[in-house]
C-alpha cells in the first residue's frame, strides 16, 4: 500500500473508517490494561481518531503516528479545542510535529520513526493500523512497532473477513495471523469477535456477508 494512497484519501475525505465517538471496543476494554494514570500509550497509524482526545482526558500521555498532515491538523485542532491546549507545530525534514504538554503527534511515515523519537511506551492501542496495511508490510510494521514501543502490552483490533469478497483496506487479519505475527513478543489473548457487518453496510455493498471485529489484548511474553 503506497502512501499517496492514503494521502490521496485524506485530501479526498474518503474517510470511513473514522468514527465520530470514542470507540466502545476502547471504552470497554481499557480498564484491563491496567494503565495507570500518567502512563504514555502509543497510538500508531491514529488518524484524527477522537480516541486520542479520550485517552488524554484520562490523564494519559499520548504519541500518535499518522502519515496525514490533513490528518493531524484536524485532530490537533479539535484537541486544542476539547482539552485547552495550546500545541506547537513544527517541521524537521518529512516530518510534522505536534507537541504540547503529554501529547507528542508525528505526521510522518511510521516506518521512519525512530524509538529515540518516542521515548518510553507504556502501552499501545492499534485500532485499524495493523488491517490498515497488506501483508508484506504487516510483517515490517510489527517487526518496528516492536522495536518502538519496547514490547508494551497492546489493545489490538482487527478484523476477519473473506478476503475473496472485497480487496483491502481494511484487510482481514485472521486470529491465527495475529498470533503468528505476534508470536515472539506478546501472548495474544481473543477477547471477543463480534460481527459487525450491519454497521458496516460499505462493506455490504461491496459484496462482503460477514464483518468480525476481533479484539486482542497482547502481553509481553
Ligand atoms: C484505517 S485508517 C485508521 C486510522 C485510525 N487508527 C482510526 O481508527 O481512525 C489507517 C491510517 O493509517 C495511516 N497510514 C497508512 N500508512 C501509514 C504509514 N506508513 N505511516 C503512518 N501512517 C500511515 C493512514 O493515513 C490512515 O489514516
Amino acid at each position: 500500500m503506497q502512501n499517496e494512497f492514503w494521502h490521496e484519501r485524506w485530501e479526498k475525505q474518503q474517510i470511513g473508517f473514522h468514527l465520530d465517538e470514542v470507540n466502545k471496543v476502547l471504552l470497554k476494554y481499557w480498564p484491563a490494561m491496567q494503565a495507570s494514570s500518567g502512563s504514555r500509550v502509543l497510538v500508531p497509524l491514529c488518524g484524527k481518531t477522537l480516541d486520542i482526545v479520550w485517552l488524554l482526558q484520562q490523564g494519559h500521555a499520548v504519541v500518535g503516528i499518522e502519515l496525514s498532515e490533513i490528518a493531524l491538523d484536524e485532530l490537533a485542532a479539535i484537541i486544542s479545542a476539547e482539552l485547552q491546549l495550546e500545541i506547537d507545530k513544527s517541521r524537521d525534514g518529512d516530518q510534522v510535529f505536534y507537541r504540547a504538554d503529554k501529547l507528542l503527534l508525528i505526521a510522518g511515515d511510521f516506518f521512519a520513526v525512530r524509538p529515540q523519537q518516542l521515548g518510553k511506551v507504556d502501552v499501545v492501542y492499534d485500532r485499524a493500523a495493523l488491517v490498515a496495511l497488506p501483508k508484506p508490510m504487516r510483517d515490517d510494521y510489527c517487526r518496528h512497532l516492536w522495536q518502538l514501543s519496547q514490547q508494551a502490552p497492546q489493545l489490538l483490533v482487527t478484523f476477519t473477513y473473506d478476503q475473496q469478497q472485497m480487496p483491502g483496506p481494511p484487510f482481514a487479519v485472521l486470529p491465527q495471523e495475529v498470533e503468528q505475527q505476534y508470536q515472539p513478543y506478546y501472548h495474544a489473548e481473543l477477547q471477543e469477535q463480534r460481527e459487525i457487518i450491519d454497521t458496516e453496510p460499505r462493506f455490504r455493498e461491496r459484496g462482503v456477508t460477514s464483518f468480525l471485529q476481533d479484539v486482542f489484548i497482547l502481553t509481553p511474553r
